[in-house]
């Protein structure tokens, strides 16, 4: 249980006479000045007409809390137990690729930012930095590894075997991007950062995956993970394999239909991420809040339900969370953090996105996550 000060971060950073951005489309901008087009396009951007990206965020607006007063809400518990572990707070990292996009310093600063501020960091498979370099600069804190299937299986169990040896807690499995969507902006800017050598932590590093290269050159790394991250084929088969493979908890990332997340159940995974990439893969499909509901119904609490597309404030996680969320991931406004001010920026960031949700769950009367689920959410 924390007694928290609600109002002296507020304070303290109107206190500060400095300058910054705060809200999602202030960091946006200053990121925009920061990179060049495009890595920034690259980060923006989502794919087709960007329906679903828009539709993410805006369907925040369709729900509506329904507050409870008198409560006596001067001591919050926010701490949420998944899988056997209890954690601080709800919020976690997305898995994020390429981070050396966005900042030199890439996925080293994130998950050391994310390490200060207590959110379990969620390590992609394309990261900019390895497994044990990320392991090496955030001893003690929590880390998922993101999974993107590879087409020679033994790249996977490789890099899963290095996340367990890394004291990795769970395999987050991305089943929306058996290859990447259609982003027009890329084709606009001329930019696929894989091709110009981003990503490669894991896999430069990975001996199973460089023993199987024609030869050692840059342009074999960079063909073989293209060949690898395309892997169209991924079927309930290779979740069984996963299964066998690690006893660690595995996640699927990107559920959104409910026989999908009841299928999660009965082929014995431990817990689902309800998203939909950011709109990053198919455009056109569910904004990821309008899937949660139907989702949390079917699974009723049988395994965790996290949440991420469209979260850009503290108020945003909230609703995630009263719609019965276990807990919800970061992503964008996270990396504009990383773009405008590195590792310090990314700790702005996910500080205030902090005290801005620690602040809402108090002003909405609940004193922890269980009265948040409680709580009346009405959709107009
Ligand atoms: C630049 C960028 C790279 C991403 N890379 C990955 C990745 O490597 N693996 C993955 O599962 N999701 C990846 N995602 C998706 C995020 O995990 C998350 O689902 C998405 O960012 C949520 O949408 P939002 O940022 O609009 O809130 C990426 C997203 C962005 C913006
Ligand atoms: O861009 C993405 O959304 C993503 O998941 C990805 C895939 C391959 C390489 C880098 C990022």
């Amino acid at each position: 249980m924390s007694t928290i000060k609600n109002n002296d971060l507020l304070l303290d950073n109107i206190g500060s006479n400095e300058k910054y951005p705060i809200n999602f489309s202030e960091l946006e901008q200053a990121a925009k000045e920061k990179l060049e087009a495009g890595p920034f396009g690259y980060i923006r951007s989502s794919a087709g007409g960007e329906e679903t990206y828009r539709k993410n965020s805006n369907s925040f607006e369709k729900y509506s809390i329904v507050p409870r007063f008198l409560t006596d809400v001067s001591a919050l518990n926010t701490e949420v137990t998944i899988l056997g572990r209890t954690y601080p707070h709800p919020l976690f990292i997305a898995p994020v690729g390429v981070n050396k996009i966005a900042h030199e310093d890439g996925e080293i600063a994130v998950a050391k930012a994310a390490a200060k501020f207590n959110y379990p960091y969620i390590q992609s498979t394309v990261s900019s930095y390895s497994i044990e370099e990320i392991a090496e600069a955030t001893e003690g804190s929590s880390k998922w590894f993101q999974l993107y299937w590879s087409q020679n299986k033994e790249i996977s169990f490789s890099m899963i075997q290095r996340a367990e040896a890394a004291g990795y807690e769970a395999i987050v499995l991305t089943v929306d991007t058996v290859m990447l969507g259609w982003r027009e902006e890329d084709v606009r800017n001329q930019f696929s950062p894989l091709k110009r050598g981003f990503g490669q932590g894991n896999y430069a590093s990975d001996p199973v995956f460089m023993a199987a290269l024609p030869d050692q050159s840059k342009d074999a790394i960079i063909d073989s993970m293209i060949e690898n991250i395309y892997h169209p084929t991924l079927n309930w088969n290779n979740i069984e394999e996963l299964r066998e493979y690690t006893s660690l908890p595995i996640l699927l990332k990107g559920i959104l239909h409910p026989e999908d997340a009841k299928l999660a159940i009965e082929k014995g995974l431990d817990g689902i991420i309800v998203s939909n990439h950011g709109g990053r893969q198919l455009d056109g499909v569910i904004a990821s809040i309008d899937a949660l509901p139907e989702i949390v119904e079917i699974v009723n609490g049988k395994i965790p339900v996290l949440f991420d597309s469209g979260v850009r404030r503290g108020s945003d996680a909230v609703k995630a969370l009263a719609l019965g969320a276990t807990a919800v991931c970061i992503g964008r406004p996270f990396i504009w953090g990383l773009a405008s001010g590195g590792q310090a920026g990314v700790e702005r960031v996910l500080e205030n996105f902090l005290q801005e949700t620690n602040v809402s769950i108090s002003l909405s009367g609940a004193r922890n996550l269980e009265e948040l689920r409680k709580l009346k959410i009405v959709r107009s």
